[in-house]
């Protein structure tokens, strides 16, 4: 080395994807904890826009609506794993965002292009502005968003498994209509036109059902690790 200065590992880019409740928020943010990488939820960013989109009147069962409105919005991602932010204009929306209102209508939003085309370009420069790296989690970050990324995980679960996970989260909600919605919301996600739900070809997939979370975190840092050493 020049001035005799540490080599440095490059930059290591961790998609992982799957359906509502397998695990990716929690395993992402602690895997880029743990290897010092940023942190990206795409969800959340799918979400603020969605918010937008409501806060403003807009229809989000109009897609030409959606569509028109699409540029309007700032949204910022802060992507530092030990405590991620979403704001919208400026706004704080971390709280907002997960409102039942949001998530009944995000799948409507995030299905149309123009809406897809905005978010993934932020994406995609958050990514590449990452200085040592970063885990970016979603729906089709592997298949579209970060297709050369270093390291593709699938993570899925049983729908009673995620269900119960989720009730749990929302104190008091009852499980089947929680399993009810999931279903709902994976259906649409899956089958809309562009950039669906999907594994990549070359995804690693992890069915985290009997699983706990420090199980799947150690799974995806092992996986991280042997891709850094080139195995
Ligand atoms: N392997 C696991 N076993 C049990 N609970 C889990 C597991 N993985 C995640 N959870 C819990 O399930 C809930 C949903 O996890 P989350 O990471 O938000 O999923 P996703 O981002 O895929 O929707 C959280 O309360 C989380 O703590
Ligand atoms: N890369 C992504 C991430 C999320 N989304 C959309 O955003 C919604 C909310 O994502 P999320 O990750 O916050 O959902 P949860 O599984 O955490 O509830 C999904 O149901 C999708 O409609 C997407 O279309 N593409």
């Amino acid at each position: 080395m020049e001035n005799g200065a540490a080599p440095t590992a490059p930059a290591v880019i961790v998609a992982i994807d799957g359906p509502s409740g397998t695990g990716k928020s929690s395993t992402s943010k602690a895997v880029a904890a743990q290897l010092g990488l940023s942190y990206l939820d795409t969800g959340a960013q799918y979400r603020a826009i969605t918010w937008w989109m409501v806060s403003n009147g807009i229809d989000t069962d109009d897609p030409h609506a959606v569509a028109a409105a699409a540029g309007k919005p700032e949204i910022v991602s802060g992507t530092d794993p030990a405590g991620p932010t979403i704001t919208v204009d400026g706004v704080d929306v971390a709280g907002p965002i997960r409102t039942p209102e949001v998530t009944s209508k995000v799948s409507a939003v995030s299905a149309v292009p123009e809406i897809r085309a905005r978010i993934t370009e932020l994406q995609r420069s958050i990514a590449a502005a990452a200085p040592l790296g970063i885990v970016v989690e979603g729906r089709d970050i592997g298949t579209t968003v970060l297709p050369d990324a270093d390291l593709k995980i699938f993570l899925t679960a049983s729908a009673e498994a995620r269900a119960a996970r989720r009730s749990g989260e929302l104190k008091g909600a009852d499980v089947n209509a929680t399993r009810e919605a999931l279903i709902k919301r994976d259906a649409a996600d899956s089958s809309r036109k562009t950039s669906p739900l999907a594994k990549a070809g070359d995804a690693v997939e992890v069915d985290t059902t009997a699983l706990t979370l420090p199980q799947v975190i150690e799974c995806v840092v092992t996986l991280v690790e042997e891709k850094r050493a080139g195995k």
